[in-house]
């Protein structure tokens, strides 16, 4: 905010300060025209000077320094009504002058304050009326003058039309506000869908394994305490197993990289394709894959375990070359038979699968108490 908004006064003071000076100039001349038909003396004309020329450059003086400018412009709007009567009680009511106040300071304060301000300002109407008349003590006088006739007329038009327009001007600003307040939220609507989005896709990013699009380790280790948990309490068995390429390198070797990559989407193309839902693929690292198998009892896990050997058999290489075809070695290892805890249970799978290496590859082991892996007798 600038110094020169801060320095602006409050709506209301200035809105009322342009209606109450425009008013007041009328009232000048309407009520002038009647003193003028009336002869009055000087008291009068300097009264009225003092209510239309002077009081409302001090009420507008007043307002812009309050702390709590709405209410005190409301409390002026009651003087308003209060002494602007004092005027036609003094005069002896004459009818257009009394007609044009009463309707323009009860209107004021329906404006700010509703039925309880039409209440308080014809409270004010009737004191000021009540005391003007007390302090004249004027004959009543329901008739005016043709000009003051003409001026009233006019000042009432000029005054409604002034309000009416004020009215039209404020339902405008509260629209554009409302408008520009949707047009933000909608944006923020926007960027809180797409962080949500983003949060989705980074949450699974941390989960998958950005070559094969399985889930990843960290994903199967927090997953798997659960999935044990689970068939603990259920009484059920639950398989796993480790899968790795034969000689993967030599693919690597012969191949290429690249080459090396295709097989390792394709195994685990495979693998996706022939598990059941519940099942979780994941790589586990390099060439090497592990399926968990809730429910599932060795002898299903084993018969599972050599139809992903065979079927990984038959598949082409993705390149020709000096290796035609690759392998797969597989440990299987089951729940509560082999090891009752998560990281037993991937041990024995471990040693079960050094044992189909062992054993010359291209095969399916299980079960059986985890044993040291000897790289060098693998490879012999
Ligand atoms: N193309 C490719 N190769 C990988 C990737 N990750 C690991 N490797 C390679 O996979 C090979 C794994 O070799 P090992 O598991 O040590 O041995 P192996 O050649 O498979 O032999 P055995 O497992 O004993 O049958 C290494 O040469 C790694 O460089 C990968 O994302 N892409």
């Amino acid at each position: 905010m600038t110094g020169k908004e801060r320095a602006r006064p409050h709506w209301a003071v200035r809105m009322n300060y342009r209606n109450r000076s425009l008013s007041a100039l009328l009232l000048l001349a309407t009520i002038g025209s009647h003193l003028s038909d009336l002869g009055a003396g000087l008291p009068a004309w300097l009264a009225l000077a003092a209510t239309f020329l002077v009081y409302p450059h001090l009420v507008y003086a007043v307002g812009k320094r309050s702390a709590r400018p709405l209410e005190t412009e409301i409390r002026f709007m009651l003087v308003d009504a209060a002494l602007y009567c004092g005027w036609v009680g003094a005069l002896g009511f004459p009818a257009w002058i009394g007609f044009i106040l009463v309707v323009a300071l009860v209107l004021n304060l329906v404006v700010f304050r509703g039925m309880t301000g039409m209440a308080l300002a014809l409270g004010a109407v009737a004191v000021g009326l009540a005391a003007g008349w007390a302090l004249a003590r004027p004959e009543i006088a329901p008739a005016t003058g043709t000009l003051t006739t003409a001026l009233s007329m006019l000042s009432l038009f000029l005054y409604l039309m002034a309000f009416g327009h004020d009215a039209y001007t404020r339902a405008l600003q509260l629209r554009q506000t409302r408008d520009r307040l949707r047009d933000n939220e909608q944006a923020l609507q926007r960027q809180l869908g797409e962080i949500q989005a983003l949060q989705t896709q980074l949450k699974q990013q941390a989960e998958l394994d950005p070559l094969t699009g399985l889930f990843n380790r960290r994903y199967l280790t927090a997953t798997m305490e659960r999935e044990m948990a689970r068939m603990r309490r259920e009484g059920r068995p639950l398989s796993l197993m480790l899968i790795d390429i034969d000689h993967f390198k030599a693919v690597n070797d012969t191949l290429g990289h690249q080459a090396g990559d295709e097989c390792l989407v394709r195994l685990a193309t495979l693998l996706k394709i022939n598990t059941r839902e519940s099942d979780v693929v994941c790589r586990w690292g390099g060439d090497e894959f592990l399926v968990l198998l809730p429910t599932l009892p060795r002898e299903a896990a084993l018969e599972r375990a050599e139809t992903y050997r065979k079927a990984f058999e038959s598949l082409p290489m993705p390149r020709g070359g000096e290796v035609q075809r690759a392998t797969l070695s597989i440990g299987v290892a089951c729940h509560p038979d082999d090891a009752r805890s998560a990281d037993a249970l991937i041990a024995a799978a471990d040693a079960a699968l050094y044992r189909a290496k062992q054993g010359g590859r291209n095969r399916v082991e299980h079960g059986g108490a985890p044993a040291a892996r000897d790289p060098s007798a693998i490879d012999a």
